[in-house]
């Protein structure tokens, strides 16, 4: 189901298969912010915008499920990073584009979506702040799955380093703009220091 008739249709990919360290290694992704687990804000922005929303997760499938229409985990189970997650949300994805959002982020909203959405073709469209970009917010051509695949046997780790090959498309976001905001600790959350 496209965003709006203008918007092409699309697999969204929500990458929660990190090992959490700075969580002290709980599930990013199911941890509570404003009283619902992050991975519930990201659902329900992305939702509506595809049928075939994909969550890479490497634990707790079970509490998982009932945000995506399919679940995807790391070929490794050794934390390889989140090149691993958009490597097995490309070779799953139904779609020509793949949506690629951080389950870390629940500021992002439907303009960020649609300005990126707005861009697609056969280049990756990624977020850049200032100079910086910001590689775990992108579309990505499905197309480009064989090139993924050749860079990741080449040992390639970095998804900025292997996009960055590929003449992506910006879509430039201010340094400070609040949408962005990644939620890395459990003070970002509101909360205090889980037990480990
Ligand atoms: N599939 C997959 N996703 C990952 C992996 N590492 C990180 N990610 C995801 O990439 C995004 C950004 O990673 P981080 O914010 O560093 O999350 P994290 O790795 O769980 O947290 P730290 O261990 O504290 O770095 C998050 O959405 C993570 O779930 C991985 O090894 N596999
Ligand atoms: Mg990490």
């Amino acid at each position: 189901m496209p965003a709006s008739p203008h918007l092409p249709a699309c697999s969204v990919l929500l990458l929660s298969g990190g090992r959490g360290q700075r969580m002290g290694g709980r599930d990013k992704g199911l941890m509570q912010w404003c009283g619902r687990p992050l991975i519930a804000w990201l659902h329900d922005l992305t939702r509506p915008l595809s049928d075939d929303l994909i969550i890479s997760c490497n634990r707790n499938s079970e509490r998982y499920a009932p945000y995506a229409d399919r679940l995807v985990a790391d070929a490794d189970q050794d934390f390889q990073g989140p090149l691993a997650g958009i490597r097995a949300g490309m070779a799953a994805a139904r779609h020509e584009q793949m949506l690629v959002l951080p389950c870390d982020a629940p500021l992002v909203d439907r303009a960020l979506i649609q300005a990126l959405l707005a861009h697609a073709g056969s280049q990756p469209v990624v977020i850049r702040q200032g100079p910086y970009w910001q590689p775990l917010f992108c579309l990505l051509p499905t197309a480009l799955k064989d090139d993924l695949e050749q860079a990741w046997q080449a040992g390639e780790r970095s998804p900025q380093r292997w996009f960055g090959r590929l003449s992506p498309i910006a879509v430039d976001c201010q340094p400070e703009d609040p949408r962005l905001a990644n939620l890395n600790t459990p003070e970002t959350l509101g909360q205090p220091v889980p037990d480990r």
